[in-house]
């Protein structure tokens, strides 16, 4: 049977991170083979271009391309050939990421967020996008306890992570049976429970 791709997405520290391994040790458990992934990362030179996108100021053109390239190698390095072989890919934000973030935080035009996406994979879209979603002053809340160093992202203004939030959102409602919002102000167990009954129903 055809393997699966599942994003998690969400502003940072909305819980994702915690909750990735977990999915994928579940869906082992139902007997698929996991490639658990990221972006930007995921291939030895996607990881280099995140080092740079979470580090160095950039032009927005600039950082929206090299979060395509990165994604562009992802897909064909990993992402393609792992569904090819009949795996399931679960994968740490995609290109709902860049919408929100470089679209909805920045202010990138959508129409060249949608050339892009549609240059480097109109053929490939998630079957399932986990859309994990808190109000901001709680994902603060919880990076500010886990005492990290903050990535040139998380440094940005309150302002910033509001319109990342509200664009997720909105992409959320532009793609209901993709996009699955799941209230992510609850505990590890709750939320835990919310995905195995999302994916037991839309993707097994
Ligand atoms: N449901 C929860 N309740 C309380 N704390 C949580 C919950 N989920 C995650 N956390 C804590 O919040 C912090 C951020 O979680 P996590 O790293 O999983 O978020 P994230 O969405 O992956 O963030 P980022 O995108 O910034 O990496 C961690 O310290 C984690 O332990
Ligand atoms: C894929 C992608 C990511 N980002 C941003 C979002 C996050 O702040 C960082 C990645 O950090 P994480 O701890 O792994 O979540 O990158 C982005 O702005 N645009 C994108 O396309």
């Amino acid at each position: 049977m055809k393997g699966k791709f599942i994003t998690f997405e969400g502003i940072d520290g909305a819980g994702k991170s915690s909750h990735v391994e977990w999915l994928a040790e579940w869906l082992r458990g139902q007997g698929k083979t996991v490639l658990v992934t990221r972006e930007p990362g995921g291939t030895e030179l996607g990881e280099k271009l995140r080092t740079l996108l979470l580090n160095d100021p950039m032009h927005l053109e600039t950082e929206t391309l090299l979060m395509f390239a990165a994604r562009r190698e992802h897909l064909a390095k990993l992402i393609e050939p792992a569904l090819a072989r009949g795996e399931w890919v679960v994968c740490d934000r995609f290109s709902d990421a860049t919408y929100a973030y470089q679209g909805g935080g920045r202010g990138l035009d959508r129409s060249k967020f949608l050339t892009l996406e549609h240059w480097v994979h109109a053929h490939v879209q998630p079957d399932l996008t986990l859309l994990f979603d808190l109000p901001l002053d709680v994902a603060r809340e919880r990076i500010a306890l886990a005492s990290r160093v903050l990535d040139r992202f998380e440094q940005e203004r309150a302002e910033f992570h509001e319109r990342v939030r509200l664009a997720y959102l909105e992409r959320a409602h532009g793609n209901p049976s993709r996009i699955r919002v799941v209230d992510a102000n609850n505990s590890l167990d709750n939320i835990r429970k919310t995905l195995e009954q999302i994916v037991s129903t839309n993707c097994l």
